[in-house]
């Protein structure tokens, strides 16, 4: 039996299952790869919001990192909450030191509005992180709380696509999800241009949608797809995850990430 492409996620645990690490591995299987952790921090968190959250220490990704790496090695990596300036700088070493292709989701804020980043650690994001990335895929509230930059329709992406590509990433996927109308993303490298659009799914439960479309990009990326081909393949499989989100607990649910395997 051939090993499926390995993808790393450096992220947070999300004790729900629905974002952070759990999303993380469950998009990698679903996408026929094997997926790995780094945890950066584990949070207490339902369909309610994030009760609350504890870092690692610095030594305690380092070390988790250079397990998985040194012996089994990676071919594409997705980092999501960093949680704090100095998680955010040893990542970003530790990135410095591989050619893998590299999906940045510069976790801000939860959609419950639980801040998952110290302020503090803004500027080691945009400084030390954003120039590893070979694809960052922010939201709109975290590019601007990154570049200053408020988009209000669909004609604000590529100025915010701007912005966020002067902080040196390869390429940048501007999520307007939190617009109305249809569900659209602007991904460039400054020169080529992709408009990704979906219908909205009216459905409330879109928990992890984020950390979802980032780890099927790096999915896609370890199985050898262009960026264009990966983003592309990976807004499909969020679409469909989204449309296929359930209810759990009193709040909000999370998205089907097993809607393409069949249910029991
Ligand atoms: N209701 C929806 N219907 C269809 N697609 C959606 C919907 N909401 C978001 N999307 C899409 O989901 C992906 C994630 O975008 P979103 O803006 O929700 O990211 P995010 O805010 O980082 O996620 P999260 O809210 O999990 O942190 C994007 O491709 C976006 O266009
Ligand atoms: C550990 C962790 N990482 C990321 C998110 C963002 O996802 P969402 O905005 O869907 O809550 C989260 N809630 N928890």
């Amino acid at each position: 039996m051939t090993a499926p492409p390995r993808v790393l996620t450096v992220a947070g645990s999300d004790s729900g299952g629905g974002a952070g690490i759990q999303a993380d591995l469950k998009t990698m299987l679903a996408l026929g790869t094997h997926g790995m952790s780094v945890v950066t921090a584990v949070t207490a968190q339902n369909s309610l919001g994030v009760q609350g959250f504890w870092e690692l220490p610095g030594e305690a990704v380092r070390a988790q990192y250079r397990s998985v790496v040194d012996d089994i090695g990676v071919r594409a990596v997705k980092t999501g909450m960093l949680a704090s300036a100095e998680l955010v700088e040893t990542v970003a070493e530790l990135l410095a030191g591989t050619d893998a292709p590299t999906v940045v989701d510069p976790v801000g804020v939860s959609k419950h509005g639980d801040s998952l980043l110290a302020a503090s650690a803004l500027d080691s994001v945009r400084t030390k992180l954003l120039p590893r990335a070979t694809v960052a895929t922010p939201n709109l509230d975290e590019v601007a709380q990154l570049t200053g930059v408020h988009v209000e329709s669909e004609d604000g992406l590529r100025r915010a696509a701007d912005a966020v590509l002067a902080y040196g990433p390869r390429w940048v996927l501007i999520k307007g999800g939190h617009l109305r109308g249809d569900a659209v993303d602007l991904l460039t490298d400054g020169s080529e241009e992709h408009v990704l659009r979906a219908p909205r799914h009216d459905n409330r439960h879109t928990h992890g949608t984020g950390c979802t479309l980032a780890s099927a990009i790096a999915a896609q990326l370890a199985k050898g797809q262009s960026v264009p081909e990966a983003v592309a393949a990976a807004k499909e499989y969020v679409t469909g995850a989204i449309a296929a989100g359930f209810a759990l607990g009193g709040g909000i649910g999370p998205v089907d990430h097993g809607w393409r395997l069949g249910g029991a």
